[in-house]
Parts: structure tokens; sequence; C-alpha cells
């Protein structure tokens, strides 16, 4: 269960962010809309632990990540929380199967060939797993970004932009097969985007941010 109450967020120097409070259950989803410039990314970086909220709470199954210090968040985050970038980036020395196995390792856990194994051969790149990242086609690598977000099987699934440069047929699919993987793995999924073509999809679990002033 995921529980952001009362999160403001004030850039050194610059604007103050308020966000509404909501919650995502573990297997739920929730899509997080707004124009360009109210704060997308400045959430998506808070609920992940890259910038430390100013006030407020962010919990992840029970840990107030605001109240986490230092190295503490980055332990926290690579244990509970998996995101997917705009643009994928891997480790481009290493093929599929080790950037896998060092994101588990980053995570503290020991090495799972199984679990690599069935997350490839779900997302249907398992043909890929002794070759180099960049020898992928860019649907075959954002799905390797999904697995790499599932890998050490997180709390919270992040999303940032998954559909922006898709026409609606693959944009339709990239979001189905985010769904069914956060539900599978019971993660609970946050997708923060522009695109209003999403917004019907999720109806009512639909939370729009407003224009700063
Ligand atoms: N490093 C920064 N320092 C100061 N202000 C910033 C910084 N980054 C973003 N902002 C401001 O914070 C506000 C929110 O920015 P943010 O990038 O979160 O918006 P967004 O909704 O993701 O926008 P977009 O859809 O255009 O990517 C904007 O007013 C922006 O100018």
């Amino acid at each position: 269960m995921i529980q952001i109450h009362q999160l403001i967020y004030k850039y050194p120097k610059g604007v103050e962010i308020s966000f509404p409070d909501f919650e995502i259950k573990s297997g739920e989803e929730i899509l997080i809309l707004g124009a360009s410039g109210c704060g997308k990314t400045t959430l998506l970086h808070v609920l992940g632990g890259l910038l430390p909220a100013t006030s407020g709470k962010v919990i992840i199954n029970d840990t107030d990540i605001t109240q986490l210090t230092g190295s503490k968040v980055d332990q926290f985050r690579g244990k509970n929380i998996g995101v997917i970038f705009q643009k994928p980036h891997f480790a481009r020395a290493l093929t599929v199967k080790e950037n896998l196995a060092f994101a588990q390792k980053a995570g503290g856990k020991k090495v799972d060939s199984g679990r690599i194994k069935h997350l490839l051969e779900r997302l249907d790149i398992a043909q890929h797993i002794d070759a180099s990242p960049s020898n992928m086609s860019e649907g075959e690598k954002q799905r390797l970004s999904v697995a790499m977000a599932l890998i050490n099987k997180p709390a919270l699934l992040l999303a940032d932009e998954p559909t922006a440069s898709l026409d609606d047929e693959h944009a339709n699919e990239v979001i189905q097969l985010l769904r069914e993987m956060a539900s599978e793995e019971n993660s609970a999924l946050a997708i923060v985007t522009h695109d209003s073509r999403l917004k019907e999809a999720f109806a009512e679990r639909t939370l729009t941010l407003s224009k700063l002033h």
C-alpha cells in the first residue's frame, strides 16, 4: 500500500509544489496527469526517493521514505521501488542477463537466474538473454526496462511518460502490459504522463495535478 499525505516539494530558490493526497493498493494503479510544468516529474522523483520531500509523507509498505537519510534511501529504492524512465538506460558492456543480475545485487538480493528467465520469457525477450541490450529494437528495450524495474518485486512501480512517442495502438499495448505486469507482481503502479489519451482507460483511477500559480 502506497500513501501520499500533505506532500510538498520546494525547489531551492524555486517554486513550491503541493501535491494532492492519494493512495494506491498493491496490484492497483493510478494515472497522474497534468499540463506541462505542473510538477509531474517532480512528483515522480519524490515518490522514487530521488528528491527529498520538503514536508509531508510518502509511505511505501509501512516505511515513510521522507524520513530515510543518506544511503538508506538508495537501499530502500533498490529493494522496493522500480522506475521505468522515458528513455531506457542499460549497461551496454553487459548482456541482458548481466544487467538484470546487476539490478538484483544492487537491490541487496542474490542473483536468481530463475526469476530473470521468468521475466524475460513473460516479456517475450528471452531470446536476447545473452545479447547486448544495444542490439535490441526500441520495443524490446522498453520491455527490458519493465523487467529491470520489476526484477526485485517492488512494492511501487513508477513509469515516466511511457507512451510519449507512441501511436495509439502501441500506446495501448504498453499500458496494457504495465497494468498486467503490476497486477501479476502485486506492485502498485503509478504512471506519470501528459498523454490525455490514457484518461479513459483509467477512469476513476486518474489524478490530475493543478497548474502552479
Ligand atoms: N531544478 C529545478 N529548479 C527550480 N525549479 C524547477 C526545477 N525543475 C523544475 N522546476 C519547476 O518546477 C515546476 C514543475 O516542474 P516539473 O518538471 O515537475 O513539471 P512537469 O509537469 O513534469 O512538466 P513537463 O510535462 O513539461 O515535463 C515547473 O514550474 C518548473 O519550472
